[in-house]
């Protein structure tokens, strides 16, 4: 079964595939481009009567939506599942039963879908409304079908332009995206599914983006720094708590974690690789800082279960905002799967809010800064991320995920970078759920580096670094 969107050397073959089937939309597109701004603003003016016509038959729709909603829900469900392996036999009972869909009835559930989102969103995205109407060259519409009409109209909402990310004032970074592309920006990457993909499950599995031979320096410039043949300003050395207090052993078996790694250039060179920017901006637009850089060697547990991660929310650990753009990139190094403890994420949970995080209560102990999230339903589907050496996950910062427990004598290891926007801004995290990680990460700064009055945004501050565009607030 497959589970990613896009193989890198397979994308060609697919696109011409999915561009035959485009045909009639494109050209449906393509007429609606053609419309000069004049005829858009006289067909504006017509356009307001109607619209207050609409609002008020809007109430009585709203109600006879219910069963439709639902079923979009179970869609989000669906699709993960053509991507991604899910283990939960319920939902893989849903899954035989999409196989059996037809093409058609996919594309009346995409209209039904369409139409509850168009109604949820009609205040804002009146201007579209009126754009789809403007299609007609005449002034007049045309005798278009139903489904064809909305299928235009969905067509509209994939083609939106960009949405313009400022410097200031940040709060309206959040309230002036369109909902239903809240978590991506217009580019000419993603396709469309890809792009629905990651706004409904909050992440998206590029295979085969990283080459082996890249991995392959970045493993070795691992092992130099384990053996202490480089030495590497603001690195942090982590060892698992199950052989922190053990005898020093000087090579990668006594290294779990390396963090902040933005001053060694081999490593570095991850988070500027070209073909994972040019992702990462379509999530963050151009102007791209590497905030938080990872090399996860996760170890053979030592048979306390002290190798898992908890579940948890990236966002914990950042003071800035807006979440959703910032995005975590992590790469296999070699073959991550169940027995060596490949990421586990929940889908879709990126659309919550940042929940309370603590110290999981786990007997065999846990690893300093691995909070865990208090409470999360789980009975959530969970979806195992099983990974080749290269392939890339992009992540939304609220998304819940963790990782299981390393059942294998090997080191599991995985290279991470998470990317912010540089119009991000820095939050106050006084009085949330953040105190209690700005305290510990305090703490840190004042034991290693003998800072006393660093506040917890100028720690991300010092050690972002800008990979692309401008550096702006970050
Ligand atoms: C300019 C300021 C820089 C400040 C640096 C801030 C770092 C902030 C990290 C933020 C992480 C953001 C991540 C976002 C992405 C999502 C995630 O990855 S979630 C997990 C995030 N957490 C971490 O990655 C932290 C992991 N922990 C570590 O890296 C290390 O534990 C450590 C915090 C670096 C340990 O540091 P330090 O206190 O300097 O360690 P030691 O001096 O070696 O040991 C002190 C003490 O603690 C014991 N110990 C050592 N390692 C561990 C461990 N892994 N778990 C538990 N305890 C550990 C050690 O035995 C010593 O104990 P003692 O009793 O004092 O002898
Ligand atoms: O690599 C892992 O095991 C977990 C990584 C993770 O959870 C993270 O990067 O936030």
């Amino acid at each position: 079964m497959s589970w990613t969107h896009r193989d890198e050397e397979g994308r060609g073959r697919r696109r011409k595939k999915k561009e035959k089937g485009r045909i009639g939309k494109k050209k449906r597109k393509r007429g609606r481009k053609k419309k000069g701004k004049k005829g858009k603003k006289r067909k504006k003016r017509k356009k307001g009567k109607k619209r207050k016509e609409r609002k008020k038959g809007k109430k009585g729709k709203k109600r006879k939506k219910g069963k439709k909603r639902k079923k979009g829900k179970r869609k989000n469900v669906e699709e993960c599942q053509n991507l991604v392996v899910v283990e939960e036999e319920e939902v893989v009972e849903e899954e035989e039963e999409e196989v059996v869909e037809e093409e058609e009835e996919e594309v009346v559930e995409e209209e039904e879908e369409e139409e509850v989102e168009e109604e949820e969103e009609e205040e804002e995205e009146v201007e579209e409304v009126e754009e789809e109407e403007e299609v007609q060259p005449s002034g007049q519409r045309t005798k278009m079908s139903r489904a064809a009409d909305r299928l235009k109209h969905l067509i509209g909402h994939l083609d939106r332009p960009s949405v313009d990310i400022r410097t200031s004032p940040a709060a309206s970074l959040a309230s002036t995206l369109p909902l239903n592309f809240r978590y991506s920006l217009d580019n000419s990457l993603l396709t469309p599914e890809q792009r629905r993909f990651y706004e409904e499950n909050g992440f998206l599995l590029i295979k085969n983006l990283v080459s082996h031979e890249d991995i392959d320096r970045f493993r070795q410039e691992f092992e130099r720094i384990c053996r202490r043949e480089v030495d590497v300003p603001g690195l942090v050395v982590m060892r698992d708590v199950a052989i922190a207090k053990s005898e020093f052993v000087s090579d990668q078996r006594a290294v779990s974690k390396l963090q902040d790694f933005q001053e060694d250039p081999e490593l570095f060179r991850f988070c500027a690789l070209p073909q994972v920017l040019e992702y990462v901006e379509c999530f963050t637009g151009p102007n791209i800082m590497a905030m938080h850089t990872m090399l996860i060697n996760k170890p053979p547990d030592a048979g306390k279960k002290t190798s898992r991660h908890p579940m948890h929310q990236d966002l914990h650990y950042f003071p800035f905002r807006p979440a959703h753009r910032i995005v975590c990139a992590w790469t296999a190094m070699e073959t991550v799967n169940r027995q060596n403890g490949c990421l586990v994420v929940l889908p879709g949970t990126h659309t919550g809010t940042l929940k309370e995080h603590d110290y999981p209560e786990w007997e065999g102990g846990v690893n300093k800064m691995y909070h865990g999230v208090r409470d999360f339903d789980p009975a959530h589907p969970r979806v195992h991320l099983e990974m080749q050496k290269g392939d890339t996950v992009f992540f939304h910062p609220l998304l819940i995920h963790g990782s299981g427990m390393n059942q294998t004598k090997g080191f599991r290891k995985a290279i991470s970078c998470h990317y912010a926007a540089a119009e991000c801004y820095y939050i106050d995290v006084k009085g949330t759920t953040q105190e209690n990680i700005e305290k510990e990460v305090k703490e840190l700064a004042h034991k290693r580096y003998n800072l006393d009055h660093i506040s917890f945004q100028d720690t991300w501050a010092f050690r972002g670094r800008l990979v692309k565009g401008d550096r702006i607030s970050l």
